[in-house]
C-alpha cells in the first residue's frame, strides 16, 4: 500500500518530531563509538536490513573507522502497512556466516518478530556471533521473548514512527527527523 504524495505531505506537515537530524547523527556517533570498542578487529560482516537499515547503514559505516565487510538482506514482514505479517525473505546475504561475527542493522525495533527471525536464520548459516543494532527501540510490552538490541540508537514511544530510513505506508523514509503520525 503506497499513498499519494499530497497525502504524505499533509501527513509529514501534521506529524510530530521526536528526533531531529542533529539528534539521530548525535545518536548514531554513540552507537558507532560503543560498536567501534566492542567489534573492531572482528572483521564483522555487517548486515544492512532493507529497506528501513539503509539509512542508519549509510551514516554509521563511515563512522566505522576499522574493517568492516558489507552485505545486505532484505526481510520484511510489513510490505508498506502499519500493521505486521509473516516474516518474508526477499533477499539473503551473498557472503557466508559461517564463523563471521555478524552485526544485523536495521531501523526499528518493534514487536521483534523481525529480528528474531534474522538472528536465527544467521545462526542457522553458522555464525559465530550476532550482534543486532538498531536506530530506533519502541517502548512496549509486546516484544517477542523480551527481545533487545545489542547497540541502540533512540528510544520512542508506542506511536507508528517514520523518517531516518522508516516508511510511512510506503513513503517518507527519506526526511531526516523521526517523526510520529497524528493518525494511522
Ligand atoms: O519488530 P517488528 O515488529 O518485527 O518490526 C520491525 C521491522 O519492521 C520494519 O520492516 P518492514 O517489514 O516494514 O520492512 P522495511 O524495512 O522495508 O520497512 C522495520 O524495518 C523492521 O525491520
Ligand atoms: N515505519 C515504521 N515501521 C515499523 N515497523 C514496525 N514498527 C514500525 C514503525 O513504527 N514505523
Amino acid at each position: 500500500m503506497t499513498i499519494s504524495a499530497e497525502e504524505a505531505s499533509r501527513v509529514l506537515a501534521e506529524a510530530e518530531l521526536l528526533y531531529d537530524e542533529a539528534n539521530v547523527d548525535r545518536a548514531i556517533e554513540r552507537m558507532a563509538t560503543q560498536i567501534t570498542d566492542e567489534l573492531n578487529g572482528s572483521l564483522p560482516l555487517f548486515l544492512c536490513v532493507m529497506t528501513g537499515g539503509l539509512v542508519l547503514s549509510g551514516k554509521l559505516l563511515p563512522r566505522l573507522m576499522f574493517p568492516v565487510e558489507l552485505d545486505y538482506l532484505h526481510a520484511t514482514r510489513y510490505r508498506g502497512a502499519t500493521q505486521g505479517g509473516e516474516l518474508s525473505w526477499l533477499a539473503k546475504p551473498r557472503a557466508s556466516l559461517r564463523d563471521r561475527v555478524v552485526l544485523i542493522v536495521d531501523d526499528i525495533l518493534d514487536e521483534g518478530h523481525t529480528l528474531a527471525g534474522i538472528i536465527q536464520q544467521c545462526r542457522d548459516e553458522g555464525a559465530q556471533e550476532v550482534r543486532t543494532a538498531v536506530l530506533v527501540d519502541k517502548q512496549h510490552d509486546r516484544r517477542f521473548n523480551n527481545l533487545q538490541a545489542d547497540y541502540v540508537g533512540l528510544r520512542v514511544d508506542d506511536r507508528y514512527v517514520f523518517g531516518a530510513g522508516m516508511d510511512y505506508k510506503g513513503l517518507l523514509r527519506n526526511v531526516p527527523g523521526i517523526y510520529a503520525a497524528r493518525e494511522i
